[in-house]
């Protein structure tokens, strides 16, 4: 288990000590404890470090949604730009010099023989690629900035959005809030949790994957057709984009069921593969095939180690304020955050 992880909940749950009884708003407290996790175990940096990145990637990703269907006039952009190209360039260039910052820092390190090498974490082995002997195998400094902004975003936004559902979800069904709970007593006690433990909480596991189903984090992903290819009825040809709307395969009461709409962690009781009807398609919130997410089981581990930090010391329940707004912002986000009561056990 990494220890990043556990020491980052903690710091969370220490600022909760002083807020039992009162309302507070999860979305916005994951947001701190996924940037500190992704700062801590990929960069070796601490959340302050890493929020200036984090705070211009959520200003990029909110021009970039907004402006994804607008197709660009060819050759105009070159001379007269809209005020949002104006600030995506501000933006893309700040991140370049932060991360520019971070590198030449342990590059310092190594020069000055404070450090023997880059470091063994994701930041670490991205300057080892950048500095390749081999011409061939060497990366790029924009290589190196694209990777960094992808691990930022793809680490940080998505188990921010998980944690956060999840939350709603047992907070609005208290049965499996006090189902799953009794299953994390049962295993861990009042200890911190175990790699070992972690995998035996089968109810977790299905209440994960139920808020998996229901609120997708990546609402879709794009994928551009190689070579011509035979669709069902469709012929799609090549360099075509095409949208898979893994939310809508979510929602299909073809696949699901005509209880498609409700939370009902059963459906996982015997698995995946038994929920989906051995249909590989129909469950994909990490999407499938050569391109799906590397950071899939590090997010899961993540967002159960929370949970169980959690429900180890508090009951919760949905407040009177919270609207229930789910939008993308690339990824599924509350609009207007979400809302619980916190109760000490
Ligand atoms: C609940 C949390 C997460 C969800 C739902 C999720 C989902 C996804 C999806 C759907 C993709 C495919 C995107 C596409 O093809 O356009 C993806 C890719 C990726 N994810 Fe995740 N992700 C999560 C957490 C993480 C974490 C924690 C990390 C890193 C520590 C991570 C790193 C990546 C990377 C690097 C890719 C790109 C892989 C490639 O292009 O080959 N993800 N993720």
């Amino acid at each position: 288990m990494n220890p990043a992880v556990i020491a980052s909940v903690e710091t969370m749950l220490e600022k909760w000590k002083g807020r039992e009884g009162e309302e507070i708003e999860v979305f916005n407290e994951f947001r701190l404890l996924t940037s500190e996790v992704i700062s801590r175990t990929a960069f070796g940096s601490n959340y302050l470090e890493g929020k200036k990145i984090f705070d211009m990637l959520t200003k990029l990703a909110i021009l970039v949604s907004r402006n994804y269907f607008k197709t660009p006039i060819p050759g105009i952009s070159k001379i007269w730009k809209t005020a949002d190209e104006i600030e995506s360039e501000k933006l893309a260039n700040g991140i370049h010099d932060c991360v520019m910052e971070m590198v030449k820092r342990r590059e310092k390190k190594v020069e000055t023989g404070e450090a023997d090498g880059f470091g063994n974490d994701f930041l670490g082995l991205l300057i080892n690629a950048y500095r390749d002997f081999d011409e061939k195998n060497r990366f790029s400094i924009e290589d190196l900035v694209d990777e960094c902004k992808t691990f930022y975003f793809a680490g940080q936004e998505t188990t921010n959005s998980l944690l956060a559902w999840t939350i709603l979800v047992l907070a609005i069904h208290t049965k499996w809030q006090e189902k799953t709970r009794q299953e994390v007593l049962e295993v861990f006690g009042d200890q911190n949790p175990n790699s070992e433990g972690i995998a035996k909480l089968k109810t977790m596991n299905m209440v994960v994957n139920e808020t998996l189903r229901l609120y997708s984090p990546v609402a879709a992903v794009i994928r551009k057709i190689k070579k011509e290819v035979r669709l069902g009825k469709l012929v799609l040809p090549a360099n075509l984009e095409i949208l898979i709307p893994i939310i809508a395969l979510h929602h299909d009461p073809q696949l699901w069921g005509d209880d498609v709409h409700l939370f009902k962690p059963e459906r996982f009781v015997e698995g995946i593969a038994s929920a989906t009807k051995y249909n590989s398609a129909a469950f994909i919130p990490f999407s499938m095939g050569p391109r799906s997410c590397v950071g899939m089981s590090f997010a899961t581990t993540e967002t159960k180690v929370a949970l169980s930090m959690i429900l180890q010391r508090y009951a919760f329940s949905l407040s009177p304020t919270y609207v229930h707004a789910p939008f993308p912002v690339i990824t599924l986000q509350p609009q207007h955050g979400i809302q619980v009561m916190l109760h000490p056990l």
